[in-house]
This record gives C-alpha cells, structure tokens and sequence, in this order.
C-alpha cells in the first residue's frame, strides 16, 4: 500500500520498533491507574453499605467481620492501598509517556534533519527554508505535546468507560443499557469532529508552514528590503499571512470548541436517566441504596473524561496532522544516491586527479519532472591531473552548473562525469567531495570563529595549516588586524567581514583541506584588483601541486591557464591556450579585445556582439 495513505501513527509504529516495549508499557501503566482511579467511587457505595444496612453488608460478608466500626476501618485501610497504588501507577505511566515523548521527538527531529541533508539541492529549490523549519520545529514540537498529555488522555478516557460500563453491567444490566444509549451518540458525534477537524488542522500546520517560509525569507534578505525601502511591503505581507494563519486557526477553532457543549449535553440525558430510573429501583426496593450511590458517582466518572474527549481530540488531530508531516518528509525520495567506490590511490602518490566530462547534457526540471532550463548538450572537457583548466563564457552558459555535476550536487543526465576514470556517481561522497576544494560564488560562512570556519572541512587541521592557507588566500593579515585575531567570531553567514574577506577566508577553507583538485567558481570576484593579482600568485604556486579548474569573467585571472575552454549552447566551442585561442581570433579574442579596451579602438560593433561579461579587468 502506498505509504502516504497508511496512518501517520501505524507508519511510526511499523518504523520505530524500538519504541514498542515503551508503548505497551505505557498502556498496561495508563489502564491499571485509571481501574484503580475508579475504585474510591466504588469504596463510597460500599462505605454507605456499611452505614444504611443493619447487617449483612458487602464488607461484613467479605471479611467475616460483624461490628460495623471495624468494618469501617477495614474499608479505610483499602482505600489507602488503592490510593497508594493509584499514585505510584500515575507516575509510573506519566514517566514512561513523557519520556517515550522525549526520546520519540528527538528521533524523529533528527532523522528528518538527517534525510533533508541528504535530499539533492533540486529538492530544496522548490520549497521554502522556512517551511522545513516549521517541519522541524513546530510539527515536532506538537507531536511531542499530544504524546505528552493527549496519548495518556486517550487511554484513561477508553477504560474509564470500559470499567465504568462493566460496573454498571454487574450492578444493574437495565441501568447500564439506559447510562449508555447516549454513549453511541457521543463516539459517532466525535468521530465526526474529528473528521471534520482533520482537514481544518492540516490548513492550520499549512498556514504555519507559509508564514514560517515568509519570515524566514525576509529576516534572511533583511539588507536587501531596507536597501529598496521594502519594509512596509513586507509588513503587509506577513501581516496577509498571519492573518490566513489566524484565520485558519479561527476555523477550526469554531468546530472544536462546540465539541464539548454537545458532548455534555449528551452525558446529561445518561445522567438524568440514572439518577430517574436509579432512584425509582431503589425506592421500589429492587437496587441497594450503596449500589445506587455508585451508579450515579459513576456516572460522574464517565462525564469528566468524556468532557475532555474535546481537548483530546483536538491535541490527536493537531499531533496527526504534524506527524504525517514529519514521515512525509522523512519519506521524500532520495535521488542523488551516494556512490560505493572509494578514489583509488594515484599512481605516483601524488595527489593530483584528471577531470573527464564526455558528452554530458544536462537540464534543471521541475519536481514533476518538467524542464525549467536545458543548460548542457553534448558537452566535452579534459582536465589532465595537474592541470590547471579554465571555463569562460557567457553569463548563465552553464559554467558553474558544469563544476556542481563534478561535486554532484546534481547528477547529469546523459554522458560521463568521471575522476580518474571513475565515474562520479560510482563514488561515496566522501571520497568524491572530499577529493575537491571547492570555492563557489556563494561565499558561506558559519557563525563560528574565523578558525572554525576554516576548519570546517579538516577539523584536525593544525594552527600553522590554517595560517599557511590564510597566507595563500591573502587573508592572514586582515585576519590578524581582527580584534581577537583568528578566534574573531565572523558572524551569521559572516556578516561581520566585507565581501572581499569572507571571498578570501572561503578559498583559505578550500585550502586548508589540501584537495587534490581545486574548484574556483569566480572566487576572486569581489576582491580589488592588487589582492586578486597577489592571490593569482599564491594560487599559480599551489595549482602546481594539484588539478585546477577556474570560473572566470575576468579573463586577465586566466590568462595563464594550460588551457581555456569557452562554453557556449551548452557545450565547448573553443578551446586552447590564452595564444593560441587568440591566435584563433573567435570568441575569446573578441571578448579579450572588449575587456582589454582594445575594441574601443576596433570600434563598438564587436563589443556589441560579445554578451560576455565585460566587467573591468585588469590584463597582465
Ligand atoms: N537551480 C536551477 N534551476 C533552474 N535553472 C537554473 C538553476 N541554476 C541555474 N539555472 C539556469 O541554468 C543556466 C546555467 O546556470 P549557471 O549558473 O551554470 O551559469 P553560469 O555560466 O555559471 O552563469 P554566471 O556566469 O552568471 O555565473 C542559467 O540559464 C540559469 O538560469
């Protein structure tokens, strides 16, 4: 059977057979005390047995005892017991609940945290950070909240009916059936709610979830709406969605509070008919006075609980709702399946690796499956270990999409993507991305201290690894000049440190993992010119050791590369060293000629043909 269609609580039965034990236990703990919670009712009837009858009553034919005072005490000594029991019961089953809540809700937190890093970066472009965030958080938070006091609820409330139905059965079988004809009325009536309730939830958590992704967005791009005066834009949009989230909650609200009204009213009819037809049996003789006392205590017993079937239901349908969100989330299919090989040794012992892409197309799609962009066709690359490779083109050709097949971020969809020989996908990611010091446009940085940023690929890297890198990376000085040097905290996302900084520490972290191939995707674009010169050079020093493969607009940064492919229609259509592809006189040589200025002299028409990027280079 389809997964999805199972109920969430028997889809977290079937995969948490850990917990089961617990479970049972729980349920055993919950029944004993809510039997022993009903016996003080009973121990009043039998008390007034005592009272009303001369002799013969139920504790002097128990026990054998005749004087009354005694049978009294008797009865006092019971009661204690059952007290005693009721409470150690009660703890034994709250403990046992709140802790499987507790253990249940940090399991389940991070096996979804574990699945959704797992899930392919396709996967997260079509839904909201803030969305999984409301899954992670507030789902899990209510899952706990129902196992926490709803579960236990929901048990005592069923036996306290069953045991109250069998005293009542034992004692009068005619009361019973009267006690108990609203009793249909009021499980169909919930069932009822509960269904009626269950899609009002589900919009509820939805509402959450769109109004979780909206703040979380905005606090994200907070620069950016103050930059374009956005605030007040943002205000009414967040305002839309609390309101529809307010508005959803009003819903269900609406449903859920009548719940317990009707209930009452349902119970009283059981009530009145007890304490009417009870009354009259006694009067006539046919019922004992203690026994008729126990009937109408009972039926006490049975409205509370039955009064807070509301609340029950309700914290059941909110827990549901989330936990059906949680198991589909921990369900989504993986697509990019980590690999079983691990890199073989290299030869020499070096640690340089050839790049091979052969014939490789590739297109972003949808989660349905339907196109969003073809970006590579028939595309071929040949990177020789040691190499350092260079990919120009124009904005949006598929230049970085080329090196994210090679960290398979995605996978492509035709053709081979290989190191070494070894197709990509055939390796653990371990070993495939542990093989690659990547620098991307998005310079990341953890809320950490500049050396646990830098750490972050190679924990045991030592204090003079993460200097020599900063060196290379042009960092150490500004790095030194922070106030506490490399223990300076950066920042969320490095919001303490220019563009340019956190440019620099995110190729000093690419480094420190010595990577036997070393990705640049635009790594020195937001860096000044003299910086970017001087880390040119470091990089040429350490591109000797390993396989480069550079991104660039600023084709004065790659000028010096053993070879340059340019990618165009989404494969290669040049490729050679800076001379000779100007020596070609294509594309290169007329992109050359835009960003060295040389085409102001040539005339415009040429720069008017290259949709490069022209931004200001500085040629060496
Ligand atoms: N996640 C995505 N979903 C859909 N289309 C995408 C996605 N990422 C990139 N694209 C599209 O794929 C094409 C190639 O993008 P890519 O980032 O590889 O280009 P690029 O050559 O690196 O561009 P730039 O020089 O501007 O960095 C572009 O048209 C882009 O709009």
């Amino acid at each position: 059977m389809n997964e999805v269609a199972v109920h969430p609580l028997l889809r977290l039965w079937r995969r948490a057979p850990r917990y089961r034990g617990q479970v049972r236990r729980g349920v055993v703990w919950a029944i004993l005390n809510q039997i022993l919670d009903i016996l003080p009712e009973l121990l009043i009837g039998v008390a007034i047995d005592i009272v009303v009858r001369e002799e013969g009553s139920i504790v002097g034919s128990v026990t054998g005892i005749e004087d009354r005072e005694a049978q009294l005490f008797v009865l006092a000594g019971a009661t204690a017991v059952i007290w005693l029991l009721e409470s150690l019961t009660e703890y034994l089953a709250q403990r046992c609940w709140r802790t499987l809540s507790q253990d249940l809700q940090h399991d389940l937190r991070m096996d979804a945290y574990g699945h959704v890093q797992e899930l392919e970066l396709a996967w997260f472009e079509d839904r909201e950070a803030g969305r999984l965030l409301t899954i992670l958080n507030d789902d899990v938070n209510q899952l706990e909240r129902f196992l926490d006091v709803g579960a236990l609820q929901i048990i005592q409330t069923a036996t306290s009916v069953v045991a109250v139905g069998a005293v009542f059965v034992i004692i009068s079988p005619l009361l019973a059936v009267l006690a108990f004809l609203p009793v249909p009325v009021i499980v169909g009536g919930s069932l009822l709610f509960q269904r009626r309730l269950e899609p009002r939830y589900a919009k509820v958590r939805e509402h959450a979830g769109r109004l979780g992704g909206l703040i979380g967005g905005n606090l994200g791009g907070i620069a950016t709406i103050k930059a374009f005066g956005a605030e007040r834009r943002e205000s009414t949009r967040v305002a839309a969605a609390s309101r529809d989230y307010a508005s959803a909650n009003r819903t269900a609200i609406a449903l859920s509070a009548a719940f317990v009204p009707v209930i009452r009213t349902a119970i009283l009819v059981g009530f009145m008919v007890t304490l009417v037809v009870g009354g009259h049996l006694t009067l006539n003789g046919t019922l004992e006075v203690g026994m008729f006392s126990v009937l109408v205590f009972m039926t006490q017993r049975l409205l509370w609980p039955l009064t807070r079937l509301g609340e029950t239901l309700d914290l059941y349908q909110r827990g549901v709702a989330s936990l059906r969100r949680i198991l589909d989330l921990i369900d989504a299919p993986v697509q990019i399946r980590d690999g079983a090989r691990e890199l073989p040794p290299t030869a020499d012992g070096a640690t340089r690796r050839a790049v091979a892409f052969g014939d490789v197309g590739f297109v972003y799609r949808d989660d349905d499956g339907a196109v969003r962009t073809c970006v590579l066709d028939g595309l071929d690359l040949d990177v020789p270990a040691g190499e350092t490779h260079a990919i120009v083109g124009p904005t949006g050709a598929g230049k970085s999409t080329v090196v994210k097949l090679l960290l398979r971020l995605y996978d492509a969809e035709r053709g081979s993507v290989a190191i070494d020989g070894v197709e990509v996908r055939d390796l653990t990611f371990g070993s495939l991305r542990g093989a690659i010091g990547y620098v991307g446009q998005d310079t990341f940085l953890f809320d950490g201290s500049v050396a646990d940023n830098l750490r972050y690929g190679a924990p045991d890297a030592s204090d003079e690894q993460l200097r020599t890198a900063a060196e290379l990376a042009e960092a150490h000085e500004f790095v030194e000049a922070l106030p506490d040097g490399y223990d300076t905290p950066v920042g969320e996302r490095g919001v303490r440190l220019s563009g340019g900084q956190r440019q620099r520490l995110t190729i000093a972290r690419a480094l420190v993992r010595d990577p036997s191939i070393l990705v640049l995707d635009e790594a020195t674009s937001a860096v000044d010119n003299e910086t970017e010169a001087a880390i040119q050079r470091s990089l040429l020093r350490v591109s000797r050791e390993r396989t480069t493969i550079v991104i660039a607009h600023r084709l004065s940064t790659i000028r010096h590369a053993d070879r340059i492919h340019v990618l165009e229609g989404g494969r290669v259509t040049e490729a050679g060293t800076h001379d000779e592809l100007l020596r070609n006189g294509g594309r290169y040589a007329a992109l050359w000629a835009v960003q060295t200025g040389e085409v102001l002299r040539i005339g415009s028409s040429t720069a008017a043909s290259g949709s490069f990027d022209t931004s200001a280079g500085t040629p060496g």
